[in-house]
């Protein structure tokens, strides 16, 4: 049993989410989410690793959070160099951000109570290192599944993806590129695809509650 076990809040399902940068993450996200909100039967929390990585290099640089958590210009100038920053981090303590993302949901969910005798699942939404893979697995045992959305390079350009050294050929963008094996794999280059993709998911859940 590790340390989460052992907590009155666990949760059913652990997802995932992966994809190189404007695959469409956060849209995929925000769908399943939009999804089962205000399901009677399923609470879904979307969790994000680079949100306390984000607060702590705010704080320590004296630096607007809020600016850095939107799609904004500001994000793309600090990107690279948080990226290095938050390094430094990992490389003390892998999980380190896994664990204070985890442990900032599970403090809020034991004020407001919101998934009590739901099923429980946390859709993380910026999977990017192994080490991310292996913080969660170790954490959730068999809950966890990986989800990899993928899109063209034609379609990410179109979302006004621009091919950036320092950001795109790093380990945080293509740790995850050599991973053999997701549980689930959802193509986002147009309506069509991503309907099914997310039909495949919801209808996944909609099998275990
Ligand atoms: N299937 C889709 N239909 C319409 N718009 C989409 C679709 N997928 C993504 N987009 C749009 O493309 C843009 C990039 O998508 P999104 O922000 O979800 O990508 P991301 O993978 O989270 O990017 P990043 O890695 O930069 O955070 C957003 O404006 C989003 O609304």
């Amino acid at each position: 049993m590790n340390s989460y076990q052992e907590q009155s809040i666990y949760p059913n399902l652990v997802l995932l989410l992966s994809g190189k940068r404007k695959c469409g993450k956060d849209y995929v996200s925000n769908k399943l989410a939009e999804y089962f909100k205000n399901n009677e039967k399923v609470c879904l929390k979307l969790l994000t690793i680079s949100a306390p990585l984000k607060k702590a290099y705010a704080k320590e640089n004296n630096l607007d959070y809020e600016q850095l958590l939107d799609s904004s210009e500001y994000k793309e100038i600090y990107r690279r160099k948080m990226i290095e920053w938050s390094d430094l981090k990992r490389e003390v303590d892998p999980g380190y951000f896994c664990r204070l993302a985890i442990e900032n949901l599970f403090s809020t969910l034991y004020e407001t109570k919101e998934t009590n005798g739901k099923f429980f699942i946390i859709l993380v939404t910026d999977t990017r290192r192994k080490t991310d893979l292996e913080f969660f697995s170790k954490s959730f045992t068999n809950r966890v599944k990986t989800i990899r959305v993928e899109a063209s390079e034609s379609t990410r350009i179109a979302r006004n993806w621009i091919y950036t050294k320092g950001v795109d050929d790093v380990r945080s963008e293509c740790d995850l590129d050599d991973v053999k094996y997701f549980d689930f794999k959802i193509q986002n280059n147009n309506y069509s695809e991503i309907t099914s993709g997310l039909n495949t998911l919801i209808d996944f859940i909609q099998n275990l509650i």
